[in-house]
């Protein structure tokens, strides 16, 4: 799957460039794109003889009747539905013309139990809500459990949010052209989708290099080039050190989770600083990860100075009984470079004066990963939280401009986002993930690829993938413990195309 993912704007340009250098006029694109998706129908639904092709007025619409028209053809009984006619003079109008069904309105459409539906009602071009017809018939679609399949998007949701704006269409499958949308991703539009095939309808791939999108599908494509490898010259110090806060006594297993995590993603050495009151209960779980006593903020500075850690976690089952924040402050001032990464309790203290956090992290030579979930993000930029305007996308862009850190806005649609403007949004996402210490999992694996100097938003992103893949392999009955254990297979498979390893 390409990685680029493009805005309906974006898309508008490329479709309009494309058109412009040939040899595809744009009804050309719309015969491809309806070919596309009939092709998809026939091989999956080959027995099928009646299908419900619905369109809408624009080129949507336009790819519904080449979808009809081809599927009349192969020999289906194909019933149009049309919410209005096509515009006159435009591509979707010569595909209406070309079809050679009469339209039914759309007023009349009731679909039948599990029935066959074509939704090409609208895609990138949505302005508005569903008006009240089609908003009826989505819900009608939902009530009869029809097999719907989407021509670009699921209609209702937002190319740009994968927001349902008002009522939605919900996809078994959604073919798109030439590359996904920032709302296939994106809740609910994800789901709405179902699955997704992503066609090529011959656009070159030469137009996105006026584009340059700045918004990419995290896949391995994306970071492998960084991917850490070991080197036999390599000692454990020179393959990535990691520190680790423990909290006391009573909360000390997120840091070790962390650290295990760490460790388990190729960082050659990781230390856990713990405090006083909580060495004894560390030292019984740890073997390979080493100890150190680090009581305050004065002795970070101290531990610091014996050796520096490449990376560091600092909130995962902290509590926010001891000043977290003069923690986070110590360890920006006193560290020579590197990376922080800031979870959990390490980002809530920071709520009533969240500039502090980020004036600091601009003026040290640490480079700041942040890890909120939808509460924590709030609690750092509630303003960009509470914008019902904005996607996840846009805030997590925000946020990552504002703080100067990579934002890794996690969810079941994580984006991570670069103070540069780029943003990915994760693909492997899965449900087993929801489940209690995954953060703290996900904040040791950052920090495990930051330490071996993987570039912050390629580790963000990686670490992203990986702590999804990991999890999708165990499946049910997952828990955090597990994950650490699964990434010797996660890495073995990212480094499979070195031999010498
Ligand atoms: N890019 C590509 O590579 C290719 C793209 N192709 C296809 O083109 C599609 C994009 O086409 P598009 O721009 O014409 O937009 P589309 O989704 O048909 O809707 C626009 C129309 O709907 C109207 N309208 C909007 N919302 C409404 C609402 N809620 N309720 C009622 N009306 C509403 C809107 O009216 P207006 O807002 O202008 O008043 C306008 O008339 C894209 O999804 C793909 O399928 C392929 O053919 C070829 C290659
Ligand atoms: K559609």
């Amino acid at each position: 799957m390409p990685i680029e993912l493009l805005s309906p704007a974006e898309m508008g340009e490329a479709d309009r460039i494309a058109i412009s250098h040939g040899p595809f006029d744009g009804y050309a694109l719309m015969r491809n794109a309806g070919a596309a998706v009939a092709a998809e129908v026939l091989r999956r639904f080959s027995g099928e003889k009646h299908i419900n092709v619905l369109c809408g007025p624009g080129n949507n619409g336009g790819d519904g009747y080449v979808v009809a028209r081809l599927l009349r053809e192969a020999g289906c009984a194909v019933r149009v539905i049309a919410e209005g006619p096509p515009r006159e003079g435009t591509d979707a109008a010569l595909a209406a013309r070309d079809c050679p069904l009469e339209a039914g309105p759309l007023s009349a459409f009731e679909p039948d139990a599990g029935s066959l539906v074509i939704d090409a009602l609208y895609g990138a071009g949505l302005t508005r809500p569903l008006d009240r017809e089609a908003a009826r018939v989505a819900a009608a679609c939902r009530n009869a459990c029809a097999r719907v399949v989407a021509v670009d998007l699921p209609s209702g949701i937002s190319g740009d949010s994968g927001r349902a704006v008002g009522e939605a269409f919900e996809a078994m499958l959604t073919v798109t052209f030439f590359r996904l949308k920032p709302g296939h991703l994106l809740e609910p539009g994800r789901a709405s989708c179902g699955e997704i095939v992503v066609a090529d309808i011959g656009l070159p791939e030469t137009v996105l290099e006026q584009i340059a999108p700045r918004t990419l599908v995290n896949l391995p494509a994306l970071w492998l080039a960084t991917y850490p490898r070991p080197t036999r010259q390599q000692y454990k110090y020179s393959r990535g050190h990691v520190a680790v806060f423990s909290g006391g006594p009573g909360s000390t297993g997120a840091a070790r989770l962390s650290a295990l995590a760490a460790a388990r993603s190729g960082a050659g050495a990781v230390t856990v600083y713990s405090p006083g009151n909580a060495l004894a209960v560390n030292a019984a779980h740890l073997t390979s990860i080493m100890l150190r006593r680090v009581d305050d903020p004065d002795a970070v500075r101290d531990a610091l100075a014996v050796r520096s850690p490449d990376a560091f976690v600092l909130g995962p089952g902290f509590g926010l009984d001891r000043p977290v924040r003069e923690w986070a402050l110590a360890v920006l001032k006193a560290s020579a470079g590197g990376v922080v990464v800031l979870d959990a309790d390490g980002i809530t203290s920071f709520r009533d004066r969240p500039e502090a956090l980020f004036e600091a992290a601009k003026s040290s030579p640490l480079d700041l990963i942040l890890t909120p979930h939808e509460g924590e993000f709030a609690r750092l930029f509630p303003d960009l939280a509470a914008d019902d305007g904005l996607s996840k996308l846009e805030k997590a862009r925000g946020a990552a401009a504002r703080s100067g850190a990579v934002v890794i806005f996690k969810g079941p649609d994580t984006v991570i986002a670069s103070a540069d403007g780029r943003a990915a949004i994760n693909f492997n996402g899965t449900p087993w993930l929801a489940t209690a210490g995954s953060g703290d999992v996900l904040a040791g694996i950052v920090a495990g690829l930051a330490a071996q100097k993987m570039p912050p938003f390629d580790a963000a992103c990686a670490a992203v993938w990986m702590h999804a893949e990991a999890a999708r392999r165990f499946g049910p009955g997952l828990i955090a413990e597990d994950l650490p254990g699964l990434m010797p297979q996660v890495l073995r498979e990212i480094l499979a195309i070195d031999p010498a390893l």
